[in-house]
């Protein structure tokens, strides 16, 4: 009996005592840890509002941003065909606010996590030089968050492993790899176009066009990476892949905060691992299929290459290690490809002269054959616009990283754990770099400097990020974007609807808040 009671004290004592322990871990890592970094940085020579625990500054983030919106919805109701690209204060009213006060380098806390906020070219060249792709990693706050849409995939993944993904997809984006995808983007373009005129024909000349061709570059990637299109449970895996998407952007605002997953969205949490299991459970099951057909099944998709992957550094790709390609490709390929069109369709129907430009030379280029693979490179002021579309609108409107461990910078020492967060949107509008006509919609601004457009700093534009870690989908994302406009600007001619709002947001990528209406005119009757 005795025994018992000491055994029961024993098991009391050692819960307490693990408690303490939990307490403690808790304590340090979401208190005491960021209290030294915050000391750490401010040594450092870096400033920036103060944070309260456990939110940072994301009370104060809220408010400018609320007092932001107020204020644009008020001046949104002014004409629509007077738009201004000057878009910084709008989509990030804190950083605007933050820069007057402490310059184009300062620490902001997102919850209990410091960012290094950078929209200083010579600092991101700085950085890059320091140490190498490998060295730095992704916020962890971030990977942890969009786990279930992108795993250990590589725009998540660190070190080695990094290196690893990194040299056996870089082959999946070769000139004839990216050849053989030309088909699917003509396809599911064409059908679109086909869907766009019969809605004209009935009556119908006005069609939200940034909803339509997100879904069109949904299908594209889906084909081009693991084979499935909009038809039969392929369209099933596509809503998944969406729902997801949204059901992980609706309540990120506390992204940062400890335990806010667990106690202040519990319901988004579980929603979002329900569908990615959903989701991984699917491609497994397109894995194991493509397995048991071997290799002469005839699949040309990305997800075949990857199936087949040797890798003579290492480790071949594990089924695992595949599905999170997968929906990588998936989410960082269709959405930024499809806002680059849709930005571009709206700075066109506002600028019927470069309408005419383009339609001139996909005459020249195209004339009356079917678009293919070699006619790309000679849509050269295609390659213009698509450069400043990218400038004014880009796509994925910061770039982060994480220090891995202390970085030495001569001057600037960055503390381990430090969170590095480029604001290209404040860089690609910045009249320092670009002069004057920043805020201006002008293509020829890369007709002598094709790279950086005339910016005086050659870390001034980045749409595509920079370093080791620059955006493997690049030369596919243009080539998408070269086959989709020449076939929309051969079949309508596009103007601005007058219900059109401009509203620029963010939502990991920069979009349009209310959609891009346009008014569509056959060219051919
Ligand atoms: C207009 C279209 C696109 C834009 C603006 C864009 C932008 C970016 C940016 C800014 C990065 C981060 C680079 C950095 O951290 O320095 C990135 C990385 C990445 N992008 Fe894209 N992207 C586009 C299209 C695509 C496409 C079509 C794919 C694939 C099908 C893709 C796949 C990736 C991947 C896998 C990474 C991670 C690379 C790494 O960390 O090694 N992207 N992209």
């Amino acid at each position: 009996m005795e025994l018992i009671c000491v055994l029961i004290m024993l098991i009391k004592w050692m819960i307490r005592v693990s408690i303490m322990v939990l307490f403690g871990k808790v304590v340090i890592s979401c208190w005491i840890l960021p209290i030294l970094a915050h000391r750490k940085l401010k040594r450092n020579g870096f400033e920036g509002p103060s944070p309260s625990f456990p939110l940072g500054n994301i009370t104060e983030m809220k408010k400018i941003m609320k007092a932001a919106a107020a204020a644009t919805a008020v001046t949104n109701g002014s004409s629509s065909n007077n738009l201004s690209h000057d878009i910084h204060s709008t989509i990030f009213p804190h950083f605007a606010q933050w820069q007057n006060s402490y310059g184009k380098k300062f620490v902001y806390w997102l919850g209990t996590e410091p960012f290094l906020y950078i929209a200083d070219p010579q600092l991101v060249k700085k950085i890059s030089e320091a140490v190498l792709g490998k060295s730095w990693g992704k916020p962890a706050v971030f990977r942890n968050d969009r786990e279930p849409m992108f795993g250990d995939g590589l725009v998540m993944t660190e070190g080695d492993n990094w290196i690893r993904h990194r040299h056996i997809l870089t082959p999946a984006f070769n000139p004839t790899n990216l050849k053989a995808m030309t088909k699917f983007m003509v396809e599911s373009t064409t059908k679109m176009l086909e869907e766009w005129r019969s809605l004209v024909k009935s009556g119908q000349s006005e069609i939200e066009v940034e909803r339509q061709i997100t879904a069109t570059a949904g299908e594209i990637i889906a084909k081009a990476s693991f084979g499935i299109s909009n038809c039969g449970g392929g369209g099933e895996a596509l809503n998944n892949l969406r729902a997801l998407q949204l059901t992980l952007f609706k309540n990120s605002s506390y992204v940062g905060v400890p335990f806010s997953s667990l106690f202040l969205y519990p319901a988004r949490t579980l929603a979002a691992k329900r569908l990615g299991a959903q989701i991984d459970r699917l491609f497994l099951s397109i894995i194991s299929n493509r397995k048991m057909s071997g290799s002469g099944s005839g699949y040309s998709d990305l997800l075949s290459r990857l199936i087949g992957s040797e890798y003579t550094g290492g480790e071949a790709l594990s089924p695992r290690e595949v599905v999170d390609e997968c929906k990588t490709f998936f989410f960082g390929g269709h959405e930024t490809t499809a806002l680059a069109i849709s930005w571009t369709l709206l700075l066109l129907a506002t600028s019927p002269d470069w309408q005419r430009i383009l339609r001139e030379e996909i005459k020249e280029v195209v004339g009356d054959k079917d678009i293919d693979f070699s006619m790309l490179s000679s849509l050269k002021k295609m390659g213009w616009v698509w450069n400043e579309v990218l400038r004014l609108y880009p796509s994925a409107p910061n770039i982060q990283r994480q220090a891995k461990g202390d970085i030495d910078l001569g001057d600037i020492k960055i503390p381990k754990g430090t969170n590095i967060w480029i604001d290209v949107v404040a860089m690609h509008h910045d009249p320092t770099l670009w002069g004057d006509d920043v805020n201006d919609f002008n293509p020829s601004r890369f007709q002598h400097d094709t790279i950086h457009g005339g910016c005086n700093h050659k870390m001034g534009y980045l749409p595509f990020g920079f370093g080791g870690r620059m955006c493997i989908g690049r030369n596919l994302s243009s080539m998408e974007y070269k086959i989709v406009l020449t076939l929309i600007l051969s079949t309508f001619s596009l103007s601005l609807s007058p219900s059109y709002s401009h509203s620029p947001a963010t939502l990991l990528s920069l979009r349009p808040a209310h959609g891009i209406p346009l008014i569509l005119t056959p060219l051919q009757p």
